[in-house]
């Protein structure tokens, strides 16, 4: 059955079809276009049921009734921060704002406070519309972040982030290391989980 991934984020795209090589799985910019989700909601799993449950129904309107879709919504939470920047990941550094400019934002701010180095966890809360019934799953991933980006592997803020039991950040050990151990990872183990359940 076709997957419908509700993100327009092209990093975490690439992740998910490395993810479900054997799924049929397709980006809903591809069947509707553009279209921008307000994510007003105060948790992950709050923004992630928005965008899932947005792009079904956009899906149900054109007659595309027996879909799965797959939303994700991410970030990376930094305790010495207030918890900065957390659901405001994407935006950290204002709406529309690049992964660089966040990342300078992240780096300003623990400079500010003289952090080198302190802890952080990156949280994925994915999403599942199926049949008219909403799912979530969450995966996290403990590390600490840097105030420096080293490697251009990953995406976001992966050149900042050192996973826990590594030296590297993410930028510098690449998708491959990622991919046995990220957030997303783990709440995508979950989702297929809740798949195997319901299809
Ligand atoms: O270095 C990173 N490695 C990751 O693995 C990761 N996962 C999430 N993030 C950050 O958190 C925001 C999510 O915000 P978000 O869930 O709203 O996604 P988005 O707005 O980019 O796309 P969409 O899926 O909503 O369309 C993203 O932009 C990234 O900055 C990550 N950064
Ligand atoms: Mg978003």
């Amino acid at each position: 059955m076709k997957i419908v991934l509700a993100s327009a984020n092209k990093g975490k795209i690439a992740e998910f079809e490395k993810l479900m090589p054997h799924d049929e799985v397709i980006a809903f910019s591809e069947i509707l276009g553009k279209i921008e989700i307000d994510e007003d909601q105060d948790t992950f799993k709050g923004n992630a049921i928005k965008k899932a449950q947005t792009i079904y129904d956009e899906l149900q309107k054109i007659g595309q009734k027996d879909v799965i879709v797959i939303s994700d919504d991410s970030g990376i939470t930094v305790p010495a921060l207030n918890n900065e920047p957390g659901i405001y990941s994407a935006r950290y550094a204002g709406i529309g704002s690049t992964d660089k400019e966040n990342n300078e934002k992240l780096i300003q701010n623990l400079n500010a406070k003289n952090l080198e180095i302190t802890p952080a966890f990156y949280t994925a809360c994915i999403s599942i519309v199926y049949k008219n019934e909403v799912y979530t799953v969450h995966g996290w991933m403990y590390g600490n972040v840097i105030n420096k980006e080293l490697g251009d592997g990953g995406f976001g803020y992966d050149p900042m982030f050192i996973p826990n039991g590594f030296d590297k950040t993410l930028g510098e050990l690449g998708y491959e290391a990622k991919k046995g151990f990220s957030h997303r990872t783990k709440a995508l183990n979950l989702a297929k989980k809740v798949l195997d359940v319901i299809l």
